[in-house]
């Protein structure tokens, strides 16, 4: 695994930005996986500013999300699908019709998790996915003790990932009790990964994941036994190293 240190928030979103153009200026159609969650806000932002200073097109892009929650519809603004279109899509030249996300409001989730397994494999696989970590080292929904076969799956989030993610709902009931995400095996036939931590909350994940053992108990993990991942970390994610 690469480690890119990056200085600070914004300049982890720049460096990863850079990948993600060069990735896009040079493929015919490139398939980028894409993350919700605080920690892409600033890639998505940098990439919006290069798309407005004419750096790059993405109308030969097709995005693929790794996760979203059972039960919320596309308009719901805690949807992963709203935050992409807030936060991405509405602002650049990607054709709606090839940003795939998981849809949580599919009367038939266990279905729908197939269907998504199919959509990516028509899209041609995963050339560039990008990910978050999460304080227990879960990757998309992933939580700790999935197994590292997994395919794309509903998940029982953990309380520890609904209290996380309460920042962004009205009350901790509010956050859906479950999810559906790409499963781990599903994320590791990405071509290459690139995945982004800021922030000292992270250090000890980021400290178990350079250090520690492969695994199911810290999905991230994983990661070391894939050819080629980018991890970008600032000096507050580096700070246990
Ligand atoms: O970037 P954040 O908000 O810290 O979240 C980390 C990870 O947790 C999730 O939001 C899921 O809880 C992922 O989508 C994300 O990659």
């Amino acid at each position: 695994m690469e480690i890119i240190r990056a200085n600070h928030y914004d300049d982890m979103s720049k460096k990863a930005c850079e990948q993600v153009v060069d990735q896009v200026r040079h493929s015919d159609k490139p398939v980028l996986g894409l993350a919700t969650g605080s920690t892409p806000e600033g890639l998505y932002g940098q990439l919006i500013d290069q798309y407005h200073e004419g750096n790059v097109s993405f109308q030969h892009v097709t995005t693929c999300n790794l996760d979203e929650y059972v039960g919320l519809t596309a308009d719901d603004p805690n949807s992963y699908r709203y935050y992409m279109n807030d936060k991405l899509f509405n602002h650049i030249d990607l054709p709606r019709e090839n940003a795939f996300l998981p849809r949580g409001d599919a009367a038939d989730p266990e279905q729908e998790c197939r269907d998504y397994e199919t959509l990516i494999q028509q899209a041609g696989q995963v050339d560039l996915q990008i990910l978050g970590l999460g304080l227990n080292g879960h990757i998309g929904f992933n939580e700790p003790g999935t197994s590292f076969d997994s395919r794309t799956h509903v998940v029982a989030l953990d309380e520890s990932t609904r209290e996380a993610n309460a920042r962004f709902f009205p009350t901790l009931d509010d956050v859906p009790k479950r999810a559906i995400t790409m499963g781990i095996d599903t994320i590791m036939e990405s071509k290459k990964m690139v995945l982004l931590v800021s922030g000292e909350k992270k250090a000890h994940a980021v400290n178990q994941l350079v250090n520690g053992e492969v695994t199911e108990a810290f999905p991230a993990s994983v990661l070391k036994r894939h050819p080629n991942v980018v991890l970008i970390a600032d000096e507050g994610a580096r700070s246990h190293l």
